[in-house]
């Protein structure tokens, strides 16, 4: 399809799916419609509706979610979250768009003062959205009071053209997600009702005072509602659509000989085959206990943060921060892992692997650059670090949050492992991680520390340590995701045949991190050489046991074929049938071919004369 008719039949296919759900009663959250969401095949477009709701409930007051939320709902408007500009995406408190409160109109005059003020990249915004939720400075009698959210109407609900002041339009081309619409949008004095202003955490008054109910971060609050919502349905069903395609591949393809008389090798057969793909079929598994327990700690917060008791929200800012950076940091690479391992087919598009990967790949840019999210974390976690060491050993005032409580505690300086065995215990390679990453957040803390002693400005004594911050804020976040598997399988008490396969799941996905970043486990000696050699042999002991139950656990995902899209991951294993006929329909080969007229013909025929 070319990308026109590609946009058409994402917004087909959620037109359909607001159609059938309106007409089976399936609510908003209800379990029918998250299937149904999760069974489409490819893409479904008007995505950022369910955003710019995350920021009318999290920054609205009762009544603008009662109003705006139910016109999104039915579908009576269409919006997007408008908030990066051509300049910033980052920084917020650079972002350019004013609004600027006329108390005489009781309106706020939106506008785009310079070029990078243009909103660039929200999507659904190029040619489908009636509304954006567009994040502007707010200016009141002339004072700037930082970044609020305002609802602006975009487009006419009787003929869709653009309104009065409104530049707006696609883009161009990316790198992927071809069927989404990513915008621009320009603001020429574009006026407002005072009520379009979300108001949760700061109202202006008729007046034109402003009162601020929240703190100066509070209308970040969409983002961080956003970034745990997409972990589990926007970010990790690609990493566990890749596995299943490329697993069920993997049992398809022959190739070569384990031994010269045997016949052909089941790809999969191959230690180094498993060695790729057992890892990210065991971080598809981490990611979502990990993601279902960050979903019940901000499910547990929000009302409170709602009515502004603000005390948990440091720690589920910087922990879905971090852990929003570090799933889609490992679902690009494993994504990307699964698709090279499928060889030339794992090429074609018709795999459904490239596709995946290069989705994958924006969730690292979108809804916070993963880079910028991690330093987030850090942040957070010398602050906790240079407060457990201002009163050590004593019981601090108030406890600390759940996720960084090991910082009080040191665990031991050296790894008790003996065999190889030993380290398929979870408390040890729990106790491992919760050791690596305590010591790399103590070692950048004394870093900056070191800088600040010798006279290096605060501000320059933390971008000298940065990189420093940044591996420990990675390992911060490894632990915690092998302190939620454990914790998940510990839960199963009652399933033992199941919780035993997640045992090895579990184990592998912890040794798989120790081997991959054993220099941070040798460097203080909490492991020796001859550990980290008894923690590779424990991991290879592994695979061949995991691989016997690959394909149920990649079938337990429940993906149909119809939404895998993929030629190489279809449930019969029918690879070769199927390519050869997705390849047959390809339009290029059934027109004629229009550069034969023009140059191949030319070009074979200019010898003639002299043959
Ligand atoms: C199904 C698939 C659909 C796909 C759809 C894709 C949708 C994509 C939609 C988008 O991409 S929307 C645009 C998303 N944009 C971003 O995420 C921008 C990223 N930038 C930020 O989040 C903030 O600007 C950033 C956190 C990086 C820094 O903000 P500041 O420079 O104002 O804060 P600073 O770093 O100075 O921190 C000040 C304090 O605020 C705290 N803070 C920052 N953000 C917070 C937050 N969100 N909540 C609570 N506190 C926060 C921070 O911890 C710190 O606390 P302390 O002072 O106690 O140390
Ligand atoms: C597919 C896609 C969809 C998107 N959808 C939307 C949408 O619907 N709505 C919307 O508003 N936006 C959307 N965005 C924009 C997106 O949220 C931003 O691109 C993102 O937040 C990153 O900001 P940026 O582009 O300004 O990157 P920059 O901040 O310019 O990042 C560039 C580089 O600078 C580094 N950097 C920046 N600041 C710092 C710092 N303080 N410390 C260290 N390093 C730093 C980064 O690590 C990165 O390496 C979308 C983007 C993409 C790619």
């Amino acid at each position: 399809m070319t990308q026109d008719e590609q946009y058409e039949a994402a917004v087909q296919k959620k037109f359909h799916l607001e159609i059938l759900a309106r007409h089976l009663g399936w609510s908003l959250d209800s379990p029918e419609r998250n299937y149904a969401e999760r069974a489409l095949s490819g893409y479904a477009n008007l995505n950022l509706q369910g955003i710019a709701m995350n920021a009318i409930r999290s920054l609205g007051s009762d009544e603008q979610i009662a109003k705006w939320v139910q016109l999104c709902k039915n579908f009576q408007i269409i919006a997007t979250y408008a908030q990066t500009e051509l300049g910033h995406g980052t920084n917020l408190r650079g972002l350019e768009t004013e609004a600027t409160y006329d108390a005489a109109t009781q309106e706020f005059v939106i506008h785009s003062p310079t070029m990078t003020a243009t909103k660039w990249w929200p999507g659904d915004l190029g040619r489908s959205v009636t509304h954006a939720v567009v994040l502007a400075q707010l200016i009141c009698s002339g004072v700037q009071h930082g970044m609020h959210a305002f609802i602006v109407p975009i487009r006419s609900l009787q003929d869709h053209t653009p309104l009065p002041g409104i530049t707006v339009g696609d883009i161009g081309p990316k790198m992927g997600l071809e069927p989404v619409d990513n915008g621009f949008l320009r603001l020429n004095h574009v006026r407002v009702p005072r009520e379009n202003m979300l108001s949760r955490f700061a109202e202006v008054l008729p007046d034109g005072t402003y009162r601020r109910l929240g703190t100066a971060q509070s209308n970040y609050l969409a983002m961080l509602m956003t970034r745990v919502w997409l972990l589990s349905t926007g970010i990790l069903p690609y990493l566990q659509k890749s596995c299943v395609i490329a697993v069920r591949y993997s049992v398809i393809r022959h190739q070569s000989h384990l031994r010269p008389s045997d016949p052909e090798a089941k790809i999969l057969d191959y230690q180094t085959q498993q060695q790729k793909l057992l890892p990210q079929l065991a971080m598809s598994y981490a990611f979502h206990f990990l993601a279902t327990s960050l979903l019940e700690f901000f499910h547990s917060s929000f009302n409170a943060i709602l009515n502004r008791d603000f005390s948990l929200l440091p720690e589920l800012h910087a922990l879905s921060s971090g852990m929003k950076a570090m799933v889609s940091d490992f679902c690009a690479q494993g994504t990307e892992i699964c698709r090279r391992a499928c060889g030339g087919h794992g090429y074609s598009k018709l795999s459904g692997l490239p596709t995946l990967v290069t989705q994958a790949i924006a969730s690292c840019t979108y809804e916070g650059e993963n880079t910028v999210l991690y330093l987030q974390l850090a942040r957070f976690l010398m602050k906790i670090y240079l407060q457990v060491q201002l009163s050590p050993g004593s019981t601090p005032q108030k406890p600390l949050p759940w996720s960084v409580r090991y910082l009080a505690t040191p665990g031991p300086a050296r790894c008790t492992a003996q065999t190889a065995a030993h380290f398929l215990c979870p408390d040890l390679y729990t106790t491992a991680w919760a050791h690596v990453s305590f010591r790399l957040i103590k070692d950048a803390v004394h870093h900056t520390q070191t800088l600040m002693r010798s006279g290096v400005d605060q501000h320059d004594a933390w971008n000298q340590t940065a990189v420093i911050h940044l591996q420990a804020a990675k390992a911060h976040c490894y632990y915690i995701t092998v302190r939620s598997f454990k914790e998940a399988v510990e839960k199963l008490d009652n399933e033992p045949a199941i919780q035993q396969v997640l045992r090895c799941l579990c184990d592998l996905y912890a040794l798989h991190g120790i081997l991959t970043n054993s220099g941070d486990f040798l460097h203080d000696g909490f492991l020796s050489g001859a550990q980290v050699d008894m923690a590779r042999t424990a991991f290879l002991d592994l695979l061949p046991l995991i691989r016997k139950d690959a394909i149920f656990l990649t079938d337990a995902f429940d993906f149909t074929d119809h939404c895998l899209n993929s030629a190489l991951g279809c449930y019969d294993g029918h690879v070769y049938e199927r390519l050869f006929e997705w390849a047959k329909k390809s339009p290029a080969n059934n027109k004629e071919n229009p550069a034969y007229g023009k140059y191949i013909r030319p070009l074979l025929q200019s010898w003639r004369p002299k043959l």
